[in-house]
């Protein structure tokens, strides 16, 4: 089904039904489009249906990093919780997020400046924002930047390393389809995996995790995450694993979200100008501070219509089915992978009226509330495995488009009439514009 699968499962199921499933191999797939059916699975059997799909070539005893982060645990047991719990309680929650706003706010800060040092000149959105996104998360972790709008620093390629993980994850393997195989990697693949995480990026902060443990770094101010890590006693292939996940799940989804709001903003010119309007009437200095956020619903609104359109994890991310059971009438066997079309129902025009257009208005008020707690509304997923980063996402993706608008014009290439933007989408991890988008920000007085 390749680049486009969210589009053919959301085909396949106008004909085979809400609850669907098929076979590759000895895998079974089934695939939820509807509210009833994303309810079934994410609330109802949540328990049951809350696993994830780990290669047979990570697991096993001495696989360090199998059960060390949150994607590759297995199951939402134990080990999970208590990842999940290390995460939340020092980046999400609320009073973690309120402790590193001033990093969030420095780095867009900086983006901003590096941009009107441009003077006008055409900007790759995605460019700008992958290293904002990745020093907000370096500072979260490190307390420092790895790497500037040059393209230089420790950790300049750690977008393309990050990417060609990825795409090593979802190949095939060999040992889920025939288990015979079991771990004996006769592709190689578990050693090109540990090769990249332990290494290409575990060396990007070997040195200073050295020096922690060591005590001759002392962070400035505030604990950072892996002062932390390392106070808890863990080990620093446990730290890899944890700071690969954070920064592959943290930050691409920003990167891509940001990209298709800013692309719906140029296209859609009535919205751009109350969004402008309300920037401007609302913040009277150039800097755009997280607490001011709260003063910008309609933008806030703008950037809930994005993610409904372009949703970066349109099927979410596979679940594994624990224990065999049966939803919707149907029996699911343990070990089914399970998918969510939320691409198809956040499109469904028996839910939205109009549902192809970019239409914010549809997010003022309190219908938002009542869209998530009918499962019509899922862009972080939903029960037990929902997103933990998704303050995160909202507060640096607001921040960045708030800024842009404070403080410049945006102009199309070559007086591009808007509606021509290519808004063609591929599915690529997340799922991101075809096309690249560039925009020429040209300095307000
Ligand atoms: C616009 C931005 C983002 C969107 C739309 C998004 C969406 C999602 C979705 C749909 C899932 C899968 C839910 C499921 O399988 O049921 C997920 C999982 C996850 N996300 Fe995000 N995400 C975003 C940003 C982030 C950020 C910034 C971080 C961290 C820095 C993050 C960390 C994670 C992690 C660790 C998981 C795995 C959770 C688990 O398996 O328990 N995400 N995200």
């Amino acid at each position: 089904m390749g680049k486009n699968a969210h589009i053919h499962l959301a085909e396949m199921a106008k004909v085979h039904g809400q609850l669907m499933s098929f076979r590759i191999g000895q895998l079974i797939f089934v695939v939820g489009s509807s509210p009833a059916a994303a309810s079934e699975i994410l609330k109802s059997h949540d328990n049951a249906l809350s696993g994830r799909e780990v290669t047979r070539s990570l697991q096993g005893k001495e696989s360090s990093f199998h059960n060390m982060s949150l994607v590759f645990t297995s199951e939402s047991g134990d080990d999970w919780r208590k990842i999940r719990n290390i995460y939340i309680s020092n980046i999400f929650s609320s009073k973690a997020m309120v402790s590193r706003a001033h990093i969030r706010e420095t780095k867009v800060l900086e983006m901003v400046n590096y941009i009107r040092s441009k003077g006008g000149e055409n900007i790759s959105i995605k460019d700008v924002m992958v290293v904002t996104a990745t020093n907000i998360m370096s500072n979260t972790t490190l307390s420092m930047d790895v790497m500037d709008f040059e393209g230089n620093g420790i950790g300049a390629g750690i977008k393309d390393t990050v990417r060609r993980l990825a795409l090593l994850r979802t190949q095939p393997q060999l040992a889920d389809f025939c288990p015979i195989f079991g771990r004996w990697d006769p592709q190689g693949w578990k050693k090109k995996v540990m090769q990249i995480i332990e290494h290409e990026l575990g060396d990007i902060w070997k040195d200073i995790l050295e020096r922690k443990r060591n005590g001759s770094h002392i962070s400035s101010g505030q604990k950072d995450f892996t002062d932390i890590l390392i106070e808890r006693g863990f080990t620093h292939q446990q730290i890899n694993a944890l700071m690969e996940e954070l920064f592959s799940a943290g930050t691409d989804s920003i990167v891509s979200t940001t990209e298709w709001f800013v692309a719906e903003l140029l296209r859609n010119q009535e919205v751009m100008q109350k969004a402008r309007d309300e920037v401007l009437r609302t913040i009277d200095r150039n800097v755009v501070k997280e607490s001011d956020l709260v003063h910008l619903p309609f933008l806030e609104a703008c950037f809930k219509e994005t993610l409904r359109l372009h949703p970066p994890a349109p099927l979410l991310l596979p679940h594994r089915a624990i224990e065999t059971c049966e939803v919707m009438g149907y029996t699911i066997p343990k070990d089914s992978q399970i998918l969510v079309n939320v691409w198809a129902i956040s499109r469904d025009p028996k839910i939205w009226e109009d549902p192809l257009s970019f239409k914010p208005k549809r997010f003022m008020g309190s219908e938002l509330n009542s869209k998530v707690k009918d499962f019509e509304y899922l862009p972080f997923g939903a029960g037990r495995r929902m997103c933990p980063g998704e303050p995160l996402a909202s507060k640096t993706i607001l921040l960045a488009v708030a800024s842009l608008i404070l403080n410049f014009d945006w102009l199309l290439l070559n007086n591009m009439n808007p509606e021509d933007i290519n808004m063609d989408e591929v599915l690529d991890l997340p799922m991101q514009k075809k096309e690249p988008l560039h925009v020429n920000l040209k300095p307000r007085q």
